[in-house]
């Protein structure tokens, strides 16, 4: 089945999917080989690695190549986040159509104005609900592979109370939208009124230090969620551990006492899968034709 299919499959499954997300193409190798269910690419993350705010500074180019390069290494469905789908309308046709090219099982648009925010910090706005659905109608005619997943976010829960989210949620399922992506919903109890109000699966977002407490899958999968993101949690562990490995090195002049922490040579190297690449090497230069 293709990771598209998968991913079509599992939402209609009722089995809470659990994707992490990767940073780096090689982390959805390790999140694949763990038995998740699929890779989430964050445009928090796709900005944090540059340096930069996550307040619209990334490119579509730049989203649709990091994409690429993760789903490269998977055979996961990969879900991204196009955050307000750089541009108008005619642009957001353009973004489906690349990430659709890239190999991307899915993506998200959300209803914030440009410049967007995170949805988990004060200070964001969002555009009238008719415009959103201009966003999602010309995303929807733009997908030419029907298991191409269009999830519509919505940012309203902290701008205009959770009401209005379920009612802009209502909408953009009219509009076309494959799933809805409640952002920054207060408890489990906004879970479940979302669930109550519409019939699409509902992607949740468990980020750290955010709005929302983080819950269990089980308790995500009991509020009627059908995935659950945790979109910058591998990063900020890869932080976390690389701040406390220079301490270590500034203050110790080596980075022994780190090594039992480290991962090891020959386990990167089997994820690299260097043996396969070595016998491949290898046969190719000691053929020898027939005479
Ligand atoms: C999901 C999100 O859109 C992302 O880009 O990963 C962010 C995550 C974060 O900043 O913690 C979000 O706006 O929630
Ligand atoms: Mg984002």
């Amino acid at each position: 089945m293709s990771a598209r299919a998968a991913f079509r499959a599992g939402l209609a499954s009722g089995r809470l999917l659990r994707f992490p997300g990767a940073f780096t193409p090689l982390t959805a190798r390790l999140i694949e080989e763990r038995g998740f269910d699929g890779v989430y690419i964050s445009g928090a993350v796709l900005a944090a690695e540059r340096g930069l705010p996550d307040i619209g500074l990334t490119t579509l180019t730049e989203v649709t190549d990091r994409g690429r390069d993760i789903t490269a290494t998977t055979t996961l469905p990969t879900f991204i986040d196009a955050d307000t789908g750089f541009g108008e309308p005619m642009n957001v046709a353009r973004t489906i159509q690349s990430l659709e090219l890239a190999g991307l099982a899915g993506c998200h648009l959300e209803d914030q104005v440009n410049p967007k925010r995170c949805g988990h910090l004060d200070g964001k706005s969002v555009v009238e609900p008719a415009e959103m659905v201009r966003r999602l109608r010309a995303a929807v005619g733009a997908r030419t592979d029907p298991n191409f997943v269009i999830c519509a976010r919505t940012d309203a829960r902290s701008v205009e109370g959770l009401d209005a989210a379920i009612e802009r949620a209502k909408a953009y399922v009219d509009a076309g939208a494959d799933a809805i992506f409640p952002e920054a919903l207060a408890d489990l109890g906004e879970f479940e009124a979302v669930r109550k109000a519409i019939d699409v699966p509902i992607v949740a977002n468990m980020t750290e230090f955010g709005k929302s407490e983080l819950f269990t899958a089980q308790q995500l999968a009991d509020a009627g969620a059908s995935v659950v993101i945790y979109p910058v949690t591998l990063l900020r562990i890869a932080m976390g551990a690389i701040e406390r490995g220079l301490d270590a090195i500034a203050a110790d002049g080596t980075q022994a006492a780190l090594v039992p922490q480290m991962q090891t040579r020959a386990r990167l190297y089997e994820l690299l899968r260097y043996a396969d690449y070595n016998a491949f090497d290898h046969d190719i230069f000691t053929y020898q034709e027939n005479s």
